[in-house]
């Protein structure tokens, strides 16, 4: 594994640091003109574009011209005036200066427009993951992951509302070839890059036995399905609850123990996951000990552009019963 220079991890903490501060600033505060639905049927806000471009225009800033593949477009900001106003408003207070213009918000989103070759190095951002939560008052994530030659090799997730166990909200998970490590969302040195003394390491919770898992699984019945999830538990002998999140904050659940095993479980035939949605979460999962792949057992496999395209649902556990997890949930999905 290539080792991820001091310089980028900072940047990337610093750029994600400066989205989950502004987003979380602006959730609650929406008004409408805030929010459109895009193309394919799902929302948008003004805060997924300001972090967007906070998070392209950190990276620009501190590691130059860096290939951002991220799940927004400028061409949904074009012609909506009072939507680029509310982006360009929480841009400046994301990075902290005044003046932001409407064409600095179009050309610092556009810089997340980048191609994903198969054999080339680029960033993924999704600047909101979990909208629909994020507009409901919920958990949401900035997810934000390095790809080279296919394969992840760094992530950072921003999970600005996730309830931590001394009662504070608020984690900045990071995945790098040395592990896992989580620092609070709200530096007490008032820095926003890596402050080495505040991070500490994470890992996978150690249940070794199914009847003490707990699996968690989103929030949208849409997204994954519910009815099977609770038959591949009531299968497993899970008993607790499961815990509905939004977001790849499913992911920072299982790498920090909060759960042991993560369901996503295809809905349609069609849908096709993105890169965007997975990449930081399934590294930070794995480099806290974890295992993830899709529901067939396949590893998620990050070499044919913007989608998942050989992959279906996915499958994250502690790495204890994850064959068991698989053969239960191939038995109720009938593989
Ligand atoms: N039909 C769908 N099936 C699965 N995932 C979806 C679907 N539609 C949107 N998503 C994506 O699902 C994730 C929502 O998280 P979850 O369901 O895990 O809480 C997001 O990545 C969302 O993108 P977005 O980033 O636009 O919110
Ligand atoms: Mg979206
Ligand atoms: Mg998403
Ligand atoms: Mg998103």
């Amino acid at each position: 594994m290539s080792s991820i220079s001091p310089a980028t991890v900072d940047a990337a903490v610093r750029a994600v640091r400066r989205a989950a501060i502004a987003t979380r600033w602006a959730q609650g505060r929406l008004v409408s003109g805030n929010t459109l639905t895009k193309s394919d049927d799902s929302p948008v806000t003004v805060a997924d574009f300001a972090a967007q471009a906070i998070v392209c225009n950190t990276l620009a800033e501190e590691l130059g011209d860096v290939a951002v593949v991220g799940e927004e477009t400028p061409d949904d900001l074009v012609d909506r005036p009072d939507l680029l106003d509310g982006v360009a408003s929480l841009v400046a207070m994301g990075v902290g200066t005044s003046n932001v213009t409407a064409t600095d918000v179009i050309e610092a989103v556009g810089r997340g427009a980048s191609d994903a070759p198969r054999d080339g190095t680029y960033w993924t951002l999704d600047p909101i993951d979990g909208t629909k939560g994020f507009v409901r008052g919920d958990q949401y994530a900035i997810a934000l992951a390095l790809i080279e030659g296919g394969r992840v090799v760094f992530g950072v997730l921003g999970c600005p509302n996730l309830p931590n166990p001394d009662g504070t909200r608020g984690a900045l998970l990071v995945g790098s070839g040395e592990g896992a490590v989580m620092y609070p969302l709200d530096d007490a040195a008032g820095g926003d890059g890596v402050s080495a003394s505040e991070g500490r390491p994470i890992r996978v919770d150690a249940a070794a036995v199914l009847s003490e898992a707990r699996f968690c699984e989103s929030v949208e019945s849409g997204h994954s399905d519910q009815t099977h999830s609770v038959a591949i538990a009531q299968r497993l002998g899970i008993t607790a609850e499961p815990y509905r999140i939004d977001s790849q904050c499913k992911y920072a659940a299982v790498a920090r123990g909060d759960a042991s095993i993560y369901l996503r479980l295809p809905t349609r035939a069609d849908y096709v996951e993105k890169i965007w949605d997975h990449a930081a979460g399934k590294f930070v999962v794995e480099c806290a000990g974890g295992v993830v792949t899709d529901v067939a057992g396949a590893p998620l496999d990050f070499s044919h552009g913007k989608l998942l395209q050989a992959n279906r649902g996915v499958v994250a556990t502690n790495g204890r019963f994850h064959e068991q997890v698989l053969d239960a949930v191939g038995a109720v999905l009938d593989l």
